[in-house]
Parts: C-alpha cells; structure tokens; sequence
C-alpha cells in the first residue's frame, strides 16, 4: 500500500527526515522517481529563467542609458511619451507666464505650489523621488491630485544629473522652485546621512544643472527657521546670526544658503531662500507633531509633549500652508533673471533670503487643546523635559522683509488653520475609507 500523503513526504519540513519516517520501499522508489522528474523539470525551469534573463539583459545594455529610468507609472524617462507628458505639463497658459520644475512636488508644500501655480495658467513639471520617509501613499495621492490639473510628476531623485538634464533638454524652465528635502529636525539623529543626500548633495547637482542651463532659470528655495538655532534674540530677522543650529538638519539647511551663495556669485544664478516657520495644514507631513498628535488622539493613543528648562512650554510660530504658497508664488514672481548662461556670469544677480512665518508664536500645549476641541476627544498626555535631540524651545519670525519686498501678508492663525486641517485629515483618512468620523 501506498503511504496516503505522499505529497507531504516529498517536501519535508526537515531534510532527511523523509529516509527515517517512511522507509518502505515503495514510497523510496516512487520517491526517488517523483524526485528525479522534480529535479529535471526544475533544471530545465532554471536554464530558461537564465536564458530569459541574458536575453532581458542584452536588450537593456543597447537602449540609451537614459531610458533605463522608468517613472512611477512605468513610462520611460527620456523616451517619446514621457517627453509629451513633460511638454504638456510644461505649457504655459497666461500671458506672460513661467515655467517651473518643482523639486519635491509629491511633497506637503511642493504639491500645493505646483497647483497653485498651475491653476494660474503656468507651466509646470514635478520632480520627486517619493521615498518612504513618511507612507509614500500620501504622496502618490498628491500626485494623483496633481494629475488630474495636468501636472505631471518626473519619479527620479535630484541626485540623478541626467534626469535633471533630461527635463532641462525638453523644457526651458524660467524657474526652479526647490522644496525637495530631507525634512524633520529629530530623524536627523536616526539617518544623519539622508540629510547630507538631499539637502546638500542633491543641492549641489541641481546648482550644477541650473547653471549650466541656457538660459538659466531663477532658483527659489525651502531653507529653514531652524537655522536661527539657539538664538535668543527674538523675532528672528534675517540679519540676525545663523552660526549656531542645534541639529543636523539645520545645519545642512544653513550650509544650503551658503551654497546657493557661491553659485550666485560665481555663476550669476538668481536665489532667493525661504525661511520656512513650522509650515502646516491639509496634505501635511504626518512626521509633523500636529498631524501625528491628530492620529494619536483619533486612535486613543498617548503622545508626548515636550517641555523646556524650567517647565517652560515649547513653541511655534506655525504658519499655514496657504499663507506660505502665497510667499513661495511671490518669490517667484519678484525673482528677476539669472544673470548667465551655460555656466558663465554676465553680471550679478539677486540673492535673497526671506522669513516666511506666521509672527505669532503659539505653544505646544495650546496646539494640543486646539485638535482636542476639533476632534471631540481629549488627548492622553505624557509631558517630558526636551531632550537633547536637535529641538529649540521657540521660533518667532520677524517677517518685515518679506512684507516690504514680496508683499507677504500671512492672514491665518492656529485655529482657524487646524480646524482646517482637522477637516481635511477627517475626509482623508475617515470619510474615505469609509470608517466613522468620531470615535
Ligand atoms: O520651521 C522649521 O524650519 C521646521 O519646522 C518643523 O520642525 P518643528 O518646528 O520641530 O515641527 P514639529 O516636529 O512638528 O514639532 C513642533 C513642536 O512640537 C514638539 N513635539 C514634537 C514631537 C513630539 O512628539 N512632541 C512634541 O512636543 C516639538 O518639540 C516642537 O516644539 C519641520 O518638521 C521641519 O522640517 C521644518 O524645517
């Protein structure tokens, strides 16, 4: 007699133990036959995989380097679809209208500046390597939101010089709006490197690609608050000292300005950097403390809050998304030209650098009570001493600079801002996935 489960004893959880359970000799022939058979069929399964993927291989080496880049709808970076993607993404609709390459555009502000400028009848394409610092999901929704108003988002990095060359070789962009970044002052300590990847290396490789450009487009940049670091002396003004930043991430967004300064002086590239303040709102970065509280509270998990010396609050002039478009718009329309052209200087251009905050700082406990009141449900809190993690204890933006020159006129405060919010995150995330709106 046959043994009834055969098929069991031919794939054995542990190797031989097949010789000391079974030893008739049926079950040995008919294994050894049923083996034998397996062991060909696999040989030859393995011999065509090879074949399939020399020949895959060989194909790939004689395609143009460039094609080898897929975006994340497959479609090839550099071939003639993409191009037309490109093109019509660039297309200007307004009398006298811009054309801009957004770094970073599946990003929080990124994605609001590109359809902002969009709906105003500019061109413009997208550039973002969605990676998964934060649930790539949220980005891809972004692009999705994107798309559907013709913008169209490259996937590549900014590391990569030769999708930079490829958008510039298509599109002659009269502006660069970079918000790509390693964003976050605390993640800084966990993955210090990211921050020199894209905040200073992936930097560099755009200024090179600008300044090589003819012509040469105008650069406006997300520099940041924190490169006031430990500075005392409030509001911070742009005149003020940035030589003491308390985190990595600072201090790769201090070193930005310096090399965006160099490649002003040197190649005639105009710059103007944007001292973002604790920017936030609807399609907000979920790394950021008011959205994690917001799924914290929703979920009835406890979050913590941090307190200075002295039981001192923390605060933040935190600045509403719409308001800070409105300063990335107008940095761009008040840029004027980059001097040079293919990498030679012509004559001095701008460089500038502006606060773009809210100039009403608001505490972290106040922040918390507010989303207590939005979302009807009361916040578990675990207060702890700040740790030496790259945080400061205040932010406040003296923004008379950015008054004065872009007309920056921020007109939202915390509440109305993260009620805003609040209902974005509810309609997301709640309505839908079709789950209730309130605990
Ligand atoms: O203004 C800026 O330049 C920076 O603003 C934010 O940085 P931050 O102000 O630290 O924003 P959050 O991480 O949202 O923290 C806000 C406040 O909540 C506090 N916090 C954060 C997290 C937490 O679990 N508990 C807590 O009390 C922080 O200490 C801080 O005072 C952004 O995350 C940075 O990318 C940006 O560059």
């Amino acid at each position: 007699m046959p043994p009834l489960d055969l098929e069991e004893d031919l794939f054995p959880s542990t190797p031989g133990k097949i010789k000391i359970e079974r030893a008739n000799n049926y079950a040995m022939n008919r294994s050894f036959h049923r083996c034998f058979t397996s062991t060909t069929t696999m040989f030859l399964w393995v011999l065509l995989l090879i074949a399939l993927t020399a020949s895959y291989l060989s194909i790939q080496t004689s395609v143009d380097s460039a094609t080898r880049y897929t975006s994340g709808d497959r479609t090839v970076i550099g071939g003639r679809h993409w191009e037309k993607q490109v093109r019509s993404s660039a297309q200007i609709s307004r009398f006298h209208g811009m054309s801009v390459l957004v770094t970073g555009a599946a990003g929080f502000v990124g994605s609001h500046v590109a359809l902002a400028l969009k709906k105003r009848g500019d061109g413009v394409v997208g550039v973002d390597n969605f990676n998964n610092y934060y649930d790539p999901s949220l980005k891809n929704a972004r692009r999705d939101l994107l798309q559907s108003h013709n913008v169209f988002i490259v996937e590549g990095d900014i590391n990569d010089a030769r999708v930079l060359a490829k958008l510039f070789d298509v599109v002659a962009f009269t502006h660069v709006m970079h918000l790509a970044a390693q964003a976050g002052v605390r993640y800084a300590m966990e993955n210090p490197h990211s921050y020199v990847n894209s905040n200073i290396a992936g930097l560099v490789t755009l200024l090179e690609q600008c300044k090589s450009a003819d012509p040469q487009p105008a650069v406006v940049w997300a520099s940041s608050s924190s490169v006031y670091g430990l500075n005392e002396k409030t509001p911070f003004s742009e005149s003020d000292r940035t030589d003491q930043p308390a985190s990595l991430y600072a201090a790769t967004k201090k070193a930005g300005e310096a090399i965006t300064h160099t490649y002003n002086h040197i190649y005639g590239l105009s710059i103007t950097g944007l001292r973002f303040f604790t920017v936030y709102g609807p399609w907000g970065r979920p790394d950021m403390a008011y959205f994690s509280f917001t799924q914290d509270i929703r979920q009835g998990k406890p979050i913590t809050i941090y307190r200075g010396k002295n039981r001192v609050d923390l605060a933040r002039d935190f600045t509403y998304i719409d308001d800070i478009v409105k300063g990335c718009v107008a940095a761009l329309d008040s840029s004027g030209k980059s001097t040079g052209s293919g990498g030679k200087k012509r004559g001095p251009a701008p460089y500038r650098i502006y606060n773009l905050g809210n100039t009403a700082p608001v505490t972290v406990p106040t922040m918390v009570s507010l989303l207590e009141k939005y979302l009807k449900k009361k916040a578990r809190k675990h207060v702890v001493t700040m740790l030496g993690n790259g945080d400061v204890p205040f932010t406040h933006a003296n923004i008379s600079l950015a008054q004065r020159e872009l007309g920056y006129k921020p007109t939202t405060d915390l509440a109305t801002g993260l009620k805003k919010f609040v209902r974005w995150y509810v309609s997301y995330y709640i309505e839908d996935h079709g789950m209730p709106v309130y605990d």
